[in-house]
């Protein structure tokens, strides 16, 4: 085996002999560098180099305002060092692996010391130190050439990165996780809690390579849920197990150029033919789509939307989508064309895809909250280093009230925005996952919308911040670059933006307006005369016991006949109404995380308002139709 031979040491006066073009010496951090045969090579030139202040001196303040720490990392120009300089000690080191930064505001105040938090313990803190090794060491390097390259993660990290459980664990607290060896046992899966959740997610972030980010089997984050909550056995048994182990790749395929955050326009068909679905139609910009081998598929069938598994084959065609951020994202478009799968590849009811959609999405929405805003404090810190290294007009750059201006506001955005991330996940924490979807698809959507407006903030501030450094892929600023051009996609991914505000914002108006609806438009002049509570709604049809609880919610006595075999779903489109409305008890609400109170009286007002109760029933469905009309409490 060969061994390293120690490096020499030498004087600042020997290396000061070797200042000319063919011996060129310089002295950085105590590290001497022969540059003699590079300078030619130096992308920053040759000519700056030989200037008296740097050719065989001490370059350190120079070199470190105009090169990343890194640069001296990388292979090829560590093996420019001969030597060091005799009685000096390196003082510019690398970090070990799982350190925190010292840099103020650079983590957030849980991980800061002297700082508190009520919401994390021991076990998050072991947990932490864990992952941002295993992050820096092994994911980081692969998640920088990949960036760059636009190739998909290596197979190697895939691969390190299950044997560690983090596909799993990436999927929340669940039954998936039993049994299971987390960051190689540094946690059990008992412990296992939203906030160990969030760490991953926060760690992830750090890398600041936003294409990567997503690349990083973001698709099986949001694409394996409906396999595991609706799947059959069989095909829980062909998926999960080839999913999590990193042998296949899973994503989610639901936006279409036809309709993107409307997800109801959605055009690609799924049509029974005896056993199998015969799928056709597209969709557009899918995460891991060009490497997937499964994709979860919403499409339109008879009736409503319905959400099946797609193995990958010879009728299913991906092809790159060129977007902003780095192809390792795969996204694709894909194209189904007579794609055959059984019909056991159904996940959740026939008709009812709009719950397996909507169930999914607190979740992922929750997901790229925690990503985006580990991003955007990674962009803080690269700016407090770069005002206080940057030198000009004789001053370092945060000597300008204008920069520490920016710099004040930048920290109150990412300060407010974990405050806001760490309440919404302990709620998270303590709630049922039944009471999550019904209490906290507004505030996730509010959260998203304002952790993305104020990422894209910070973006633009950091960039003048940067200046030509900012808008320039490689060297200094290429953080901020990377951020300031990828920053919208969290704008846009999981529900654009101005849809989540508005999903946050009417919310509790449509609780609150629903009482003046249902008394101005449905309720006869006799039934206002009584309370809602004391109105009773006879619908006598044959329905689930959704939207019986969904009535009784808002105050309706109701008459109902039995449900069929406890059915999930039946009413709902008897009734007219799209989607039928879950009871919080029933099996299938937990399953699906299903529609909260909310939304189940929105839809029911939707049906009140618009469709007349007493209209005539469709054809098709009058059979199960008995009678429908409102009364005043006897
Ligand atoms: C071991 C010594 C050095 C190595 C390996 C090195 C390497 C590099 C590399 C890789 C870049 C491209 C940008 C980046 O990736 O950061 C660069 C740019 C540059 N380097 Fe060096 N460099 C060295 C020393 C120096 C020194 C001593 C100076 C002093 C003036 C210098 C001045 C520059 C300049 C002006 C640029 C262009 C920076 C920009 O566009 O922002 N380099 N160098």
């Amino acid at each position: 085996m060969a061994t390293k031979t120690p490096l020499k040491t030498f004087t600042v006066e020997e290396v000061a002999q070797h200042n000319k073009e063919g011996d060129l010496w310089i002295i950085i951090d105590s590290k001497v560098y022969n540059l003699s045969r590079f300078a030619d090579l130096h992308p920053g030139g040759a000519g700056v180099l030989f200037t008296p202040s740097i050719a065989g001196q001490d370059a350190t303040q120079a070199f470190f305002g105009l090169h990343r720490h890194e640069v001296l990392l990388r292979p090829q120009y560590a093996r420019l060092q001969i030597g060091t300089i005799q009685g000096q000690e390196q003082v510019i080191g690398s970090q070990p692996a799982d350190s925190v930064s010292e840099v103020p505001y650079a983590e957030p105040s849980w991980l800061s010391k002297g700082y508190y938090s009520p919401y994390y313990n021991d076990s998050h803190r072991k947990f932490q130190k864990a992952v941002r090794k295993f992050m820096m060491e092994v994911v980081s390097p692969d998640a920088v050439k990949c960036e760059e390259n636009g190739k998909r993660i290596s197979q190697e990290v895939v691969d390190q990165l299950c044997e560690m459980n983090i596909p799993a664990m990436r999927l929340g607290k669940g039954k998936h996780l039993k049994g299971r060896t987390l960051m190689g046992g540094v946690i059990t899966p008992e412990e296992f809690d939203p906030f160990h959740e969030l760490i991953v997610n926060s760690e992830i972030g750090r890398f600041s390579t936003r294409g990567y980010v997503d690349g990083l089997l973001a698709g099986g984050v949001i694409g394996l849920p409906p396999v595991l909550n609706f799947g059959s056995s069989e095909v829980k048994d062909l998926v999960v197990s080839d999913v999590l182990s990193g042998k296949k790749f899973i994503c989610l395929a639901i936006t279409e150029a036809f309709a993107g955050s409307d997800v109801s326009g959605l055009q690609t068909t799924a049509v029974r033919e005896g056993d199998e679905w015969v799928i056709n139609g597209t969709k557009k910009w899918i995460t891991n789509g060009t490497f997937a081998d499964y994709f979860t598929v919403a499409c339109k069938t008879e009736p409503g939307f319905t959400v099946i598994l797609v193995p990958r084959s010879d009728n299913v065609s991906t092809k790159a989508i060129k977007t902003a951020y780095s192809s390792t994202a795969g996204t694709a478009y894909v194209t189904f064309e007579n794609v055959r799968v059984p019909v056991s590849y159904t996940l959740g009811p026939v008709g009812k895809g709009m719950q397996v959609i909507l169930s999914n999405f607190n979740h992922e929405r929750w997901m790229i909250v925690c990503t985006s805003l580990a991003t955007q404090r990674v962009i803080v810190e690269e700016c407090l280093k770069w005002s206080n290294q940057r030198i000009v007009f004789g001053k370092p750059l945060n000597a300008q009230a204008v920069i520490r201006s920016k710099l004040a506001n930048m920290i109150a955005r990412v300060e407010a925005g974990q405050n806001w991330l760490e309440s919404i996940t302990h709620q998270m924490n303590n709630m049922s996952y039944h009471e999550q979807s019904d209490k906290l698809a507004g505030p996730i959507g509010l959260l998203k919308q304002f952790i993305t407006r104020t990422g894209r903030e910070t973006a633009e501030d950091a960039t003048q911040i940067f200046g030509g450094r900012g808008i320039t892929t490689t060297g200094m600023g290429k953080l901020i670059e990377n951020y300031h051009r990828t920053s919208p996609y969290d704008a846009i991914l999981g529900g654009a933006e101005d849809v989540l505000g508005d999903l946050g914002a009417t919310r509790h108006a449509e609780l609150e307006a629903i009482d003046g609806i249902l008394s101005d438009k449905v309720l006869t002049p006799e039934m206002r005369e009584y309370p809602l509570s004391e109105t009773a709604l006879y619908v006598t049809v044959e329905p689930c016991i959704m939207c019986a609880s969904a009535l009784r919610q808002l105050g309706i006595k109701e008459v109902f006949y039995g449900c069929e075999n406890d059915r999930f779903g039946g009413c709902g489109s008897v009734l007219g109404v799209n989607n039928a409305l879950p009871h919080p008890k029933h099996p299938a609400y937990r399953a699906t995380g299903g529609y909260c109170r909310e939304e189940a009286i929105m839809i029911l007002r939707r049906f009140y308002v618009t469709e007349n109760v007493n209209a005539p029933v469709p054809k098709s469905k009058a059979n199960r139709v008995l009678k429908t009309e409102i009364v005043p409490k006897a």
